[in-house]
């Protein structure tokens, strides 16, 4: 900032401008184009005695500097005569510098009430009164600044200063509530500490101190807290020579013993180091801030000793979430950990186009619907979910194991019923273990989760310490396989879009009241990634031969980053893995497991109830799903699958081809060149469907020509129709 910061047409009253840190102040917004109110009762320092003179030599400063300003001999306990001086002067007050103020030291053993009245009715009335009949004046023309001046003595308190400490720690409790209550008049308030040798110093510090302490360099704080172009209100400064700082509240995370305890002295005394501890303290800036944690506490009712983890839910029943996904959600989950950086990689883009022959879901998926249900959980701070009672602010996610149980479908209603597996007190942290198994409509398992989340400060409760120390540690010698791969550094903002918003991978803020120079990367982000590197190594590309996974996140990982994945080979279906960042040399996963299924899993035919909700489809497991539950309704059908049973499913431009064997099948772009049966899909036959079924589908997507493969928006066209009608047509096509 190059431009010189000036007062001009402002009027400012000092008061105790005399001399020390208010003269400092009034010359400096002299020299700044002010029109100054120089305030000063001309008295000893001890209260006693009065004279013009410090007033008038100060005015006569400023004068000689080119400045404007009057003099003003009041007591600060009549504010009322100092404002008036401003008005008559200059016809308003845009600031008021607090500054004027007197000792009475002595012991607290020998002071007298009126040594005690003396310095509150200096430091405190006086700021008050001066302020108070300042402050509609610039309530009405809605600009105001207003500085108090605070000391050391009132904030930590100092030896024969009682009297003085007790009014000027008063003092900040004023600026605090004049600063919320000016805030909607663009009044700022605040307050300063300094440390300057002054006449109420010169007596209690050595002189070189004193020389060291010049009131000059505490006025540039003044002016800048004072400057229309500073927005600082509500804030504490200690500053002194050359030294500037800001004060804020600190408050430890504390412990709450539930509401339902009748806490005994003994229990304040067994928690008195947790109630103190400050790892992971608050910085609370409001009164609501209070309020919100004492809410808390009353809000919990089954605490059992700890605020954060309900250790009741741990034994009780569990909690069924309802969700559904379709092929875009697959195709985006796959965009967001890392497919389809080469779009000619023809094994990743079978995990995102969902018209291509292969499409498939990427086997980590089985992990974002269960996680999303935790998600919205968390965004409630309690959700129902068992054992969470807690926010974004506490969480990261620890430990991840996911467990193939069935192909995911490309589409799916979802069941994912939510337990607590285990709950683990690592004091001061906790740790908590989530197991979700996953179910389809068909109530068949897709997949079993398992989420371990470390909880910031949830721990103390005394509770079992659980699993200690580096399980899974990978053998030392070389890794059999190094994969490595950069994370775009917009990737936690595609990622998201799968669910997981959690504020910390996306807002700076945010992150930074996290403890985080900037947003990191979702923990199931790196996962899916990891996730990808085994299917290349491990599955020769082909999702369906994962089996399951294990990670511990160890250290965070930012968007940006490059993640190196190294493989030790312990079986031909089981690895051990870790993962660092390149950049910073760093391990982020620790004990990685990864299992192989021998054999690709293969798709099962779904029911002809799931089938029939296939409408509007546009992959090959839905029309595979379709016409299997067809197959499977029709018994002379359903006993030739039993050996194999193959047969094209023909459009006017292109073909599919449905194998079916033992119960579970394929389908393909395709032509077979014998067929045990083949259904020629009639032009005709569909546009009548349509018409007579649906004709807003037809009006949107049906021209009277059908193309299957490559084209997506003919693909919905076939399974609509199938899914619809597929009875009437199969049965004629069959027939025929
Ligand atoms: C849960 C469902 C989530 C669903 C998704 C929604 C939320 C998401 O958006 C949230 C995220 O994605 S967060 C991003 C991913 N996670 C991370 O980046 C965390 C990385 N890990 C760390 O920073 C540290 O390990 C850290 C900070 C976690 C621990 O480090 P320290 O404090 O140094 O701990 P330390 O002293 O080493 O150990 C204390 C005890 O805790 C155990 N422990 C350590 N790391 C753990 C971890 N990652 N998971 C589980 N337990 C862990 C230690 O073993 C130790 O216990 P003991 O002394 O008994 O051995």
């Amino acid at each position: 900032m190059t431009q010189e910061l000036r007062f001009d047409g402002k009027v400012v009253i000092v008061t105790g401008a005399g001399n020390g840190l208010g003269r400092s102040h009034a010359l400096m917004f002299g020299a700044r184009g002010a029109k100054v109110v120089v305030n000063d009762l001309g008295g000893g320092i001890h209260g006693g005695g009065q004279s013009s003179s410090a007033a008038d030599k100060v005015v006569a400063e400023i004068k000689a500097l080119g400045g404007e300003a009057v003099a003003n001999y009041d007591s600060v306990e009549h504010g009322d005569k100092i404002v008036k001086t401003a008005l008559d002067a200059f016809g308003t007050v845009d600031i008021v510098i607090n500054n004027a103020g007197i000792l009475r030291d002595v012991s607290f053993q020998k002071m007298t009430t009126e040594d005690w009245d003396l310095i509150q009715k200096v430091h405190l009335k006086g700021s008050f009164s001066v302020t108070h009949a300042a402050w509609p004046i610039m309530r009405d023309k809605g600009y105001g600044r207003v500085l108090f001046t605070t000391s050391g003595a009132g904030i930590y308190g100092n030896f024969g200063q009682a009297n003085y400490s007790a009014a000027k720690l008063g003092i900040y409790g004023l600026a605090s509530t004049l600063a919320i209550e000016g805030r909607s008049k663009n009044i700022h308030v605040n307050t300063i500490a300094p440390i300057a040798g002054s006449r109420l110093t010169e007596t209690i510090m050595p002189p070189e101190m004193i020389a060291a302490l010049k009131p000059e360099s505490v006025s540039p704080l003044v002016g800048w807290l004072c400057h229309e172009s500073c927005q600082e209100t509500s804030g504490l400064f200690e500053v002194g020579a050359s030294y500037f700082s800001k004060l804020r509240w600190e408050r430890s995370l504390g412990h709450v013993f539930g509401t339902n305890k009748n806490i005994s002295i003994e229990d304040v005394a067994n928690k008195w180091e947790k109630i103190g501890d400050f790892t992971d303290a608050e910085h609370p800036t409001t009164i609501n801030d209070t309020f919100g944690v004492i809410n808390a506490a009353i809000a919990h009712k089954s605490l059992g000793g700890n605020q954060f983890i309900d250790l009741d839910t741990a034994s009780s029943a569990s909690v069924v979430r309802e969700c559904s996904y379709d092929e875009r959600d697959l195709s985006l989950y796959a965009l967001g950990v890392g497919a389809g950086a080469d779009p000619l990689d023809a094994k990743e883009l079978a995990l995102i186009h969902e018209a291509n022959e292969n499409f498939c879901a990427l086997p980590t998926y089985a992990v974002m619907q269960p996680a999303n249900g935790i998600v919205q959980a968390l965004y409630d701070g309690n959700g129902g979910l068992p054992g969470l009672n807690f926010g974004f602010d506490r969480v990261l996610h620890g430990e991840m194991y996911t467990e193939i149980k069935a192909l995911l479908p490309s589409r799916a209603k979802l069941k994912n019923t939510y337990t607590l597996k285990a709950a683990y007190d690592k004091n001061p942290h906790a740790v908590t273990v989530l197991a979700i198994s996953t179910t389809d409509e068909t109530g068949e398992e897709l997949a079993y989760n398992e989420f371990t989340a470390f909880v910031r400060g949830g721990g103390g409760w005394g509770g079992d310490r659980g699993p200690s120390g580096d399980a899974n540690k990978p053998p030392e010698r070389d890794a059999d396989i190094v994969i490595e791969e950069r994370i775009d550094p917009g990737q936690a903002l595609l990622y998201r879009l799968s669910g997981d918003t959690n504020p910390l991978h996306v807002d700076p803020a945010f992150a930074k009241s996290f403890g985080y120079d900037k947003p990191i990367l979702q923990g199931l982000c790196s996962f899916g990634y990891i996730g990808r590197h085994l299917i290349k190594a491990c599955c020769d590309g082909d999702p369906r031969k994962f089996k399951s996974i294990r990670v511990r996140f160890a250290e965070t990982v930012f968007p940006g980053d490059t993640l190196v994945t190294r493989i030790w080979k312990e079986s031909d279906t089981r690895v051990l893995f870790e993962v660092s960042v390149k950049e910073r040399g760093k391990l982020v996963i620790k004990g990685g497991v990864g299992e192989f299924f021998k054999d690709a899993l293969v798709r099962k035919p779904r029911s002809a109830a799931v089938a029939a909700e296939q409408v509007n489809a546009a992959s090959p497991d839905d029309v595979f799903s379709v016409v299997a539950a067809f197959i499977a309704e029709h018994p002379d059908l359903a006993a030739k699958t039993k050996t194999s049973f193959q047969f094209n499913l023909k459009g006017p431009d292109s073909q599919w081809i449905i194998d079916l064997k033992d119960g579970a099948g394929s389908c393909k772009a395709g032509k077979l060149d014998k067929p045990d049966v083949t259904i020629d899909l009639d032009s005709a036959l569909i546009e009548k469907v349509m018409t007579s079924t649906l004709p807003e589908i037809q009006k949107l997507y049906f021209g009277g020509k059908i193309k299957i493969g490559g084209n997506v928006a003919a693909s919905n066209k076939l399974t609509a129709v199938l899914g619809i009608d597929k009875n009437r047509y199969t049965k004629k096509a069959i027939a025929a």
